[in-house]
């Protein structure tokens, strides 16, 4: 009975947190690091399952850079990276769609309904692409970078998404686009999980990835930065102390604060229930990025003033 007790105070107690972001969005970007880790996808899909059951609205945006990378070695192909962006051929980005839009986005779907939630795939395959987009230019010293089939979201249809998370479901969106005439680019799925955030208005933008946060030493856990401002985020991009698949997860960040997604987390996904601790705690469990600090970084306290 005891027990019994205990549980019931704990539903109780998530009663002001479930509250204050029932009917609001965060979009979650699923690294793909996280996909090789089964046990810690199952249980990263139940806290979204357990999120839109109790009336907010998650939304996964997925990538899958080393599922990629393996099929590339399969089919004996090099990939060539710039400014942390694969380029990507002809025959890469057949491998890239075939990878992400259809392997991973049906998996990620499946897996949702298996464990009991309702899930929308998102892919091209279903004529039910969400990301509008073109070539992405890269420039470097004045000099133009082709990356070849790598492209940028310019239009979320933010209808499509916000029908789906109204009828109860989770749309799954891969990290790819399309553009006017029907060409497919392969996007950068932080940018793309930047890009769905801002269109929805979220409230919260999680990164899921492999690591606890950004680190002052990328190699010990235990110099986790709790809280960083935009600037203080460039300076250590500058520094150095941020760098590689880091980098463009830290810009898409800043630059999504800057266009009025209210907050930023970069959590580690193979912490189990680590999406409900960032929720559910004031500190959360990774690290936050915030356009300025009002306050102080908050310790740690089981109230609903996140
Ligand atoms: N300062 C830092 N703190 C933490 N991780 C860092 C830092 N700088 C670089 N990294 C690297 O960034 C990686 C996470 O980015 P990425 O590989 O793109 O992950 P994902 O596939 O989850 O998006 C970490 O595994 C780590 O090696
Ligand atoms: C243009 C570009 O680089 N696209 C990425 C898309 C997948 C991705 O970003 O996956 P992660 O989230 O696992 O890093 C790629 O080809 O790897």
């Amino acid at each position: 009975m005891q027990d019994a007790i205990a549980k019931a105070d704990t539903l109780i107690e998530a009663m002001g947190w479930i509250r204050r972001f029932r009917g609001k969005t965060t979009v979650i970007k699923l690294g793909g690091s996280l996909l090789e880790d089964t046990e810690a996808i199952r249980h990263l899909l139940l806290d979204v399952i357990f999120m839109e059951t109790v009336g907010m609205k998650p939304v996964i945006v997925h990538g899958g850079g080393p599922n990629i990378n393996r099929a590339m070695e399969e089919a004996r192909l090099e990939s060539q990276w710039i400014n942390g962006r694969r380029v990507t051929d002809e025959a890469t980005l057949d491998i890239v769609e075939r990878v992400l839009a259809g392997e991973i986005t049906q998996f990620l779907t499946d897996e949702i309904e298996r464990l009991g939630g309702r899930a929308v795939n998102l892919n091209f395959a279903a004529d039910t692409n969400v990301l509008t987009g073109e070539k992405l230019l890269l420039e470097d010293g004045g000099q133009q970078i082709d990356l070849g089939f790598v492209g940028k979201v310019t239009h979320v249809d933010r209808a499509v998404i916000e029908s789906i998370s109204y009828a109860n479901q989770v749309p799954v969106i891969p990290s790819m686009c399309i553009d006017g005439t029907g060409q497919k680019f392969n996007v950068n799925a932080d940018t793309a999980a930047m890009a769905v955030a801002e269109a929805l208005g979220a409230e919260k933008l999680i990164f899921l990835s492999d690591v606890n946060g950004v680190r002052r030493d990328k190699k010990d856990p235990a110099t986790r930065i709790n809280s960083l401002t935009s600037a203080e985020a460039q300076q250590l991009i500058k520094d150095g102390i941020i760098d590689a698949g880091m980098i463009p997860k830290i810009e898409a960040c800043i630059s999504t604060l800057q266009r009025g997604v209210r907050k930023v987390h970069i959590i580690d996904g193979k912490l189990r229930h680590s999406l409900l601790l960032e929720i559910y705690t004031t500190s959360g469990v990774g690290t936050e990025l915030v356009q300025h600090r009002t306050s102080p970084p908050a310790v740690i306290a089981d109230s609903p003033v996140n």
